[in-house]
């Protein structure tokens, strides 16, 4: 059959083509090398998939699934696979979804399997108060999560200030986890701060159940829960995936880990993959000792590992193993490629935040007339506030970005009311959406009304919604507010049949119902149009989930939407090729892109300064495995930056090189691009900018005018620090800057 590419074999009638039209064995497995191979076509049993950044481990995991369900004789609905993101499980489908002839299959990420596992099977779940979820419950994102605990704290009469929600939500978040891994609570709180956390974390729980609602973390443990306490509903999925496979599976936490073992009980066919040296979650629970113990926990296990690198180039690879050697609690690797060497890596020193976020822009426009395009493009910073700097710079420069992390379109005010009111119609008990939108559009209803409502709710154990549809209810409470709640729980009543509808029909009733965009057109706020704007991308999202799910309906629709965590989305629908990326470099694990910048390249802020002040080393360990993460991303060209000052939350402080700069072999980064500015070499002070004079007035074309203070280095390497009036102390490299002398100083 060779020589016949794939659409030659699916079109004719060869003997050789499978009668369903799946692929043949040399479509599953072209572009694979040996061990590879060996991966994919790998029985049954347990298999670990032990390999560096970049080795296909990801692509292994993608194929194998295509190869079991065409060759092994389960179907694709017969396979789990879990991944970390959304991102790279919505990856991951597309291109199973092109191997293979048939859609429906059960690729997400361990928060989305549970959802979807309770989804059917909650209800089988009874707590000892004698209540359950049922099968409509809400979903809480984080965000939702702290509004609800500022509530408890308030009503409980702790000051939120004192007790703020992004804490105490973590704290609760910590407790749950530990609880299921039977190690006691949190030693570190002690006395009355103590017992305030664990009453607004009591308070929290039942709230929750009460409005028939989970947080992310529940939906975890609610599976973990079903299947220990079920066994039965343990075994249906356990024997309906015949198959399960997990991405990596260095950052898995406990839970995660004994729903796996759960989930490959009846067969034992679990396939995993991951890197020890890119496990980067600890802080967040990971436990590394998952990927470290596979081989005993699941006896017999086929190990195999990838050694050839096909993502980056020799110089970015000699890099990043450089770096990672220094970690001392690792097993080395073998890591190589067969690709070109490739250019050295640029170094930036810069003299702030905003003058590197400059060269950046600089650079960026460099790399355009070599050919990239924006969307090859990525800055992984290691903490949110350098986002701002980052932004300013790219805007300046006119190039366009988009930022990943995209829970902030679903952050927005116009689309949360609308989730919620979704949410709502769904699950008539979420008490924190009907706060949400009572009063939106204005009905009226202040906070003494509500007060009023949740005390007569509260006494007799029902919903927000329910007390504002009960008359009983309704008649301690005067005036427009009255009205307004009558006029609401209508409202309410009238979308609840859409509950069971499309996306799409649930949302036109709503904007029809409430006339929300009329309002929002109609209000004063200067916004209005973008939030009008927001509206239409949001009725698209609706439209578009439609059409790909045509079953799933309003339900699935809001799962989605919850299912968007903050690591992750990149928001769908923009057109990612014309844009450069920006994110932390926690969501860049798994991705690649021919061009990275790491800025921030500083002692405290990369390592973060909490790792430096850990004296046992391990905080340490994990920055430099974070950092590793990062510098393999790339695939061509990698520039690494710091500043000698940078200013945050309004303090200016002085800076010292990153650690893992001089970790880097020198070589790499002495043999910079002619026009890099030379981090490791020594400044040659003689040869200044031409023409130019220290004191002299220049003319910048963004900051206006300056006076040069000092001029460094020469030829393409020749920079000149320049005092702005009007925007402060910069370092700017000649060549680019095109600054004018204006005259002499004296
Ligand atoms: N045998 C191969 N031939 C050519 N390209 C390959 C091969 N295997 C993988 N690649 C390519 O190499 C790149 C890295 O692969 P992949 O993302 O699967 O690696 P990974 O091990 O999952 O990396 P990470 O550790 O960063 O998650 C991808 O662009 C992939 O398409
Ligand atoms: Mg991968």
């Amino acid at each position: 059959m060779s020589g016949l590419s794939w659409m030659d074999v699916a079109g004719s009638n060869d003997a050789a083509q499978d009668p369903n039209g799946w692929p043949a064995e040399e479509q599953l497995l072209e572009g694979l090398n040996p061990a590879q191979r060996k991966a994919v076509v790998h029985g049954g049993g347990p298999l670990l998939i032990l390999a560096g950044a970049g080795s296909g481990k990801t692509r292994v995991i993608t194929r194998r699934i295509a190869w079991l369900a065409a060759r092994g004789g389960v179907g694709l609905d017969g396979i789990c696979a879990i991944t970390f993101t959304n991102k790279a499980a919505r990856e991951m489908r597309e291109r199973v979804e092109t191997l293979l002839p048939t859609r429906g299959s059960w690729i997400s990420t361990f928060h989305a399997m549970c959802a979807r596992i309770l989804r059917r099977d909650v209800e089988t779940l009874g707590f000892e108060d004698g209540t359950r979820y049922t099968r409509d419950f809400s979903i809480y994102d984080t965000a939702d999560r702290n509004s609800l605990i500022k509530r408890i704290v308030k009503d409980l009469g702790y000051d939120t200030t004192r007790f703020r929600p992004a804490q105490v939500g973590a704290w609760i978040s910590e407790q749950k986890n530990l609880a299921r891994r039977g190690e006691g609570e949190d030693s570190l709180v002690e006395g009355i701060e103590h017992e305030v956390l664990r009453r607004v974390g009591e308070r929290y729980q039942e709230t929750l159940r009460a409005a028939n609602a989970v947080d992310f973390d529940d939906l975890l443990l609610l599976v973990l829960e079903l299947f220990d306490r079920h066994p039965g509903v343990r075994d249906s999925y356990a024997t309906r995936f015949r198959h399960v496979l997990v991405d990596e599976y260095q950052d898995t936490n406990h839970v995660q880990y004994l729903l796996t073992r759960h989930l490959a009980s009846a067969h034992g066919n679990l396939a995993v993959c991951g890197d020890p040296d890119q496990s980067i979650y600890a802080w967040r629970g990971a436990d590394i000792r998952n990927i470290l113990d596979f081989e005993r926990d699941f006896p017999g296990a086929e190990v195999v590992r990838l050694e050839q690198n096909y993502r980056s180039t020799q110089a970015i690879l000699d890099a990043a193993q450089a770096v990672i050697r220094h970690n001392s609690q690792r097993k080395e690797k073998e890591l190589y490629t067969e690709g070109e060497a490739g250019e050295p890596l640029g170094l930036l020193e810069c003299g702030d935040e905003n003058e590197e976020a400059d060269q950046i822009a600089l650079r960026i426009a460099k790399l355009r007339s070599e050919g990239f395009g924006y969307g090859d493009l990525a800055i992984f910073y290691r903490v949110n506030f350098m986002q701002r700097a980052l932004e300013r710079g790219l805007r300046l420069a006119g190039i366009p970005y988009r930022i990943a992390g995209g829970v902030e379109f679903y952050q927005r005010k116009e689309i949360k009311d609308l989730v919620s009111y979704l949410k709502l119609i769904v699950n008539p008990d979420d008490d924190v959406a009907f706060l949400r939108v009572v009063n939106v559009p204005a009905r009226g209803i202040g906070d003494r009304s509500l007060e009023l409502l949740s005390g007569w709710a509260a006494d007799r154990r029902v919903s927000l919604l329910r007390a504002a549809a009960s008359s009983e209810a309704r008649s301690q409470i005067r005036g427009r507010a009255k009205k307004g709640l009558e006029a609401f729980a209508g409202l309410m009543e009238n979308l609840r049949d859409f509950a069971g509808r499309s996306a799409s029909e649930a949302l036109e009733a709503l904007l029809e119902e409430t006339d929300y965009l009329t309002w929002v057109v109609q209000s004063s706020e200067e916004n209005a149009e973008t939030r009008e704007e927001n509206i239409e991308e949001f009725r698209a999202n609706a439209e578009t989930f439609d059409s790909d799910d045509p079953e799933g309906g309003l339900r699935a629709f809001l799962e989605d939407i919850a299912l968007v965590s903050e690591v992750d989305s990149l928001g769908e629908g923009e057109d990612a090729e014309g844009r450069v990326t920006l994110m932390t470099v926690h969501a860049a694990k798994g991705l690649e892109f021919p061009v990275v910048f790491l800025p921030g390249l500083e002692e405290e802020l990369f390592p973060h300064f909490r790792a430096v002040m850990d004296e046992a080393g391990v905080g340490l360990e994990e920055e430099r495995r974070l950092m590793y993460v990062g510098l393999t991303r790339a695939m061509k060209r990698l520039f690494l930056s710091w500043a000698r000052t940078r200013t945050h939350f309004g303090q200016s402080s002085w800076r010292e090189p990153s650690r893992f700069l001089r970790e880097l072999p020198q070589d790499l980064a002495a043999e910079s691009e002619p026009d890099e500015v030379d981090l490791l070499g020594a400044y040659d002070d003689r040869e200044a900018g031409a023409g130019l004079g220290e004191g002299d007035w220049v003319m910048h074309e963004h900051f206006g005018r300056g006076q040069v203070e000092r001029l460094r280095g020469s030829g393409v390497n020749a920079r000149a620090t320049v005092r702005f009036p009007s925007a402060g102390t910069k370092t700017l490299l000649l060549q680019y800057a095109k600054l004018t002398k204006l005259g002499a100083g004296s």
